[in-house]
């Protein structure tokens, strides 16, 4: 016997075949594992299974119909404080945790649960910038610590801009109508004004703000990003290193495109840098890209010196402090718009301003602080509002499970290392049980309570907790917690600012044919999208 198996195995046919069969093994192996790379526990509910859907089909249905899935999602489990795993674009799954368990999942440590981590898996930036501008977000870090000194010296100056924004969009014409398109014109105004922030504060600044080829090279690097992050979002995650190559193919143009017109302002900023080196006393630029490059000649000298390096780190800046501003201008218009008719929002909004910051004169020399900004009530709520109804994500807290021994979640299921984990913003941000008529906008939703409550002896609107810029489980456009947006103080004063000069300044009405409503968002693979085609007809005001 011994010696027929001695034959068996030693037969050459026979060793052909175990080689074979230990190959196909050790491959089905690794695309199983490539394919399905974590193995969700058998208590962690899917959605649908119940109901006998099939996880295929699950997947149809979020990229066809993504809002029903969310609130088949919120419905059956966030609402009942549970957690469940919902097919997301691509060939990808995440974990929707309650609203419940935000302060749990905000409490997290970074090396458990990774915003970082996250960020970077959804926004892709080692493939379109490269390795260290993602895992090396120093200049995000800048934002979270200075931005706060910095924003007086903004918001001082930051009006003039958006004068000089307005003329070139909206126009001067006192006599007659000119209908434009919203979006454009969003991306013109809000991209200035967001650009004298990070830039703005020298003459070579100054000079780049207006510069209408400089804004669309910052808007080309954006959008580039923009793809790179869609093209990855729906490949396979073993497939990204390659993919990468191919979905930022055209990065390097744009970016060196945006790095010549960059350069001058790069080369005046070093110099000021040189010239503070011998006198501490001399007055510098108050903005981000002088924050920057102050930060890295002590603390990343070789990034400092080198303008395409600092040209990536603009590029990420005008990510974050663009993209979302954009589509929130955009939709704060459309709102103040559609409500106008039922609210008088625009004439509420231009008695506000008026009392505030007056009406006399030139909008553009008008004098902004900060306080004045926080005690405009009215304004506040009409922005708050807005991203309540209309938040470009449909997601928020978004974490990536990155501790090796994985993530127990409070109802006590065990998520392994790689699992993303979220919780739901619009709807929880439109749930029927916490706000009356959810998906109306209300201009004064939140105006109302903080008047009622305001200070009767100095006027001083109370209940700061329904502010703009204060995140709680029903208000998580910004996030919530110690990652919550720091942008969220700039978004706030850029977004009054740019609606009380529209309304001081301007006639604004939709076309005729709109029937005085605005045109609906959409939701498209997870996010709300505005209708980027929607035109306005404005006409200058002649008081102005
Ligand atoms: C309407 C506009 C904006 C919205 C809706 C928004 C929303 C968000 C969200 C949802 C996050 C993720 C937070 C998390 O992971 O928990 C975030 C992070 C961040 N945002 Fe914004 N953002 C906006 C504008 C800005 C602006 C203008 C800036 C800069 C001035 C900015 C700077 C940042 C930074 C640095 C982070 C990273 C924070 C961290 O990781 O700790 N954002 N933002």
């Amino acid at each position: 016997m011994d010696e027929l198996l001695q034959k068996v195995i030693g037969h050459e046919h026979f060793r052909k075949i175990a080689l074979a069969i230990v190959f196909f093994a050790v491959a089905g192996v690794l695309l199983y594992r490539a394919f399905f790379p974590i193995r969700y526990p058998a208590d962690l509910p899917r959605l649908g299974k119940d109901e006998g859907i099939s996880w295929r089909d699950m997947r149809k249905k979020f990229q066809t119909d993504c809002t029903a899935v969310f609130e088949e999602a919120y419905e059956k489990y966030s609402k009942r404080g549970k957690t469940v795993l919902i097919p997301v674009f691509g060939p990808h799954d995440e974990v929707i945790l309650p609203p419940s368990a935000l302060h749990w999942l905000c409490k997290q440590p970074d090396n458990v649960a990774s915003s970082l981590a996250a960020q970077i898996d959804s926004i892709q930036p080692h493939h379109s910038l490269g390795h260290k501008f993602a895992h090396d977000p120093w200049g995000g870090m800048l934002i979270k610590t200075d931005l706060n000194s910095a924003l007086e010296a903004v918001c001082a100056v930051m009006n003039n801009e958006l004068g000089a924004a307005f003329d070139a969009v909206f126009g001067t014409d006192t006599e007659n109508w000119k209908e434009i398109e919203l979006f454009p014109a969003c991306r013109i105004i809000g991209g200035r004004a967001t650009l004298r922030f990070t830039l703005g504060d020298s003459p070579e600044g100054r000079r780049l703000c207006k510069d209408e080829e400089f804004v669309q090279s910052c808007y080309n690097v954006l959008d580039g990003m923009l793809d790179t992050a869609g093209d990855m979002a729906a490949a396979r995650k073993f497939l990204r290193p390659i993919l990468g190559l191919w979905a930022s193919r055209n990065m390097p143009a744009k970016l060196k495109d945006l790095q010549t017109r960059f350069e001058p302002l790069y080369r005046e900023r070093m110099q000021i840098l040189e010239q503070q080196a011998t006198n501490k006393e001399m007055k510098v630029p108050q903005d981000v890209i002088q924050m920057m490059l102050q930060y890295a000649i002590k603390e990343r000298r070789e990034e400092a010196l080198s303008v395409e390096d600092m040209t990536k780190r603009l590029a990420m800046s005008n990510f974050g402090t663009m993209h979302q501003t954009i589509i929130t201008v955009h939709n704060l218009f459309l709102n103040v718009l559609d409500s106008d008719r039922e609210f008088n929002t625009m004439s509420v909004l231009r008695d506000e301003v008026a009392r505030i910051i007056g009406d006399e004169g030139e909008m553009r020399e008008k004098h902004w602080t900060r306080a004045k900004v926080s005690s405009m009530t009215k304004a506040d709520s009409v922005t708050r509002e807005t991203l309540r109804i209309n938040s470009f994500i449909g997601r928020t807290v978004q974490r990536l499970v990155v501790a090796p021994g994985g993530l127990v979640t409070e109802d006590g299921i065990h998520l392994p290392q790689g699992t993303m984990v979220s919780i739901l913003a619009h709807q929880s941000q439109t749930d029927g049980e916490t706000f009356t008529d959810p998906f109306k906008y209300d201009p004064w939703r939140f105006s109302r309570p903080r008047e009622a409550a305001a200070d009767k002896v100095t006027g001083k609107p109370g209940l700061n907790n329904l502010s703009f810029v204060s995140t709680s489980s029903d208000y998580l456009a910004f996030s919530h917690g110690k990652h919550a947006c720091p942008g969220r103080f700039l978004v706030d004063f850029e977004l009054k600012m740019i609606m009380a000069y529209a309304v001081m300044n301007y006639d604004i009405e939709f076309p005729e044919s709109y029937g005085g409503k605005r045109p609906a968002n959409t939701w498209f693979v997870g996010f709300g999208i505005p209708p980027l085609d929607v035109k306005v007809r404005v006409k200058r005001k002649k008081t102005a």
